[in-house]
């Protein structure tokens, strides 16, 4: 049996204020914690000696974060994750996913604002962090060079994803879809000139395995260099652009990019519907005499073609 159990959904918020008014920082996270390990006796005989109740786990999120700087999803996530381990000797490993909710401090003419934020709309950055006492051999031999503790912190074995989601992507031109395969049910015209529409979601894998090194990390820096590798792909030079010839090509140019950009990276997983802008070619236009003329388009957020790859540095030198 397999078995975890923990809270999900849980929200919370941070604001930091100085003594003059001014917030430093607010911060909006939902937070999701499953503990692995000790529970089996509850599952097979209802013994819950061995337990955190679910209820304790939400505590324990609200409890961190008002220590925490909150400075970024992947450390909340990994000193969530790392408390149970070191308070609760009976779990093996928790599975910690923290969504930071994008609140950006308001400018208003050219001045920022001391106490007011604007939510920007669906695009959000998540981390998830699996935490465990178990360490690979080559992590072994240093952790016991160090001990088990660093400067008060113990040291844990972490796998830590970092990610975007539900950023919307879009371009006018510079694009096509071409040599596809075509039979009987093929209905499709091939075109060289299209509207080309993602909702991405990436995320991406660090290579270390050690909450102590991981936390020395500057994930907004490493976020800056992943969105513009993306933005690099995707849109081009800002005056010619790149012709993606499908999302595929695309997706892959930006998945090595990533790898190149970020050396601190292992891996790189990427999802990119295709939002199709359809051409409108209505009857209304042509029963007047008006062309389609790359101008009208039906946005179709349904059905949309999924596209997806994960590329590892392992994976790249290989081809
Ligand atoms: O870039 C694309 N990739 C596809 O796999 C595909 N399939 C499709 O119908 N249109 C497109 N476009």
């Amino acid at each position: 049996m397999q078995s975890s159990h923990g809270k999900a959904r849980v929200r919370v918020a941070k604001a930091k204020r100085r003594s003059d008014g001014f917030t430093e920082l607010f911060q909006e996270f939902t937070v999701q914690v499953s503990l692995v390990g000790g529970t089996d006796s509850s599952f097979l005989c209802g013994d819950n000696s061995q337990v955190v109740a679910t209820d304790t786990c939400k505590n324990i999120i609200y409890w961190v974060v008002k220590q925490h700087p909150c400075d970024s999803a992947e450390k909340l996530a990994m000193d969530i994750g790392c408390f149970f381990l070191s308070h609760y000797p009976f779990i093996d490993s928790v599975r910690m996913r923290v969504e930071r909710i994008p609140w950006c401090r308001v400018n208003l003419e050219g001045k920022s604002h001391s106490h007011g934020f604007v939510r920007q709309l669906d695009q959000f950055n998540f981390a998830t962090a699996v935490c465990s006492r178990e360490c690979s051999k080559d992590d072994k031999v240093s952790l016991r060079v160090d001990s088990a503790v660093c400067c008060g912190e113990k040291v844990y074995a972490v796998i830590l994803t970092s990610g975007v989601d539900r950023w919307k992507l879009l371009k006018t031109t510079c694009s096509g879809w071409e040599g596809f395969y075509r039979d009987r049910f093929t209905t499709l015209p091939e075109t060289n000139e299209r509207v080309l529409a993602t909702e991405c979601q990436i995320s991406w894998t660090y290579s270390s395995r050690q909450n102590r090194e991981l936390k020395k990390l500057d994930f907004s820096n490493i976020l800056s260099q992943v969105q513009d590798a993306v933005k690099r792909k995707f849109f081009g030079d800002s005056d010619k652009g790149v012709y993606s010839p499908g999302v595929q090509k695309t997706l892959f140019d930006i998945g090595k990019q990533i790898l190149i950009s970020c050396p601190l990276l292992e891996k790189v997983s990427l999802s990119m519907p295709n939002i199709h802008y359809l051409p409108a070619n209505l009857e209304v236009f042509s029963r007047n005499g008006v062309r389609f003329e790359n101008d009208i388009y039906i946005p179709t957020d349904e059905p949309h073609g999924i596209i997806e790859a994960t590329l590892s540095r392992s994976c790249l030198a290989k081809l």
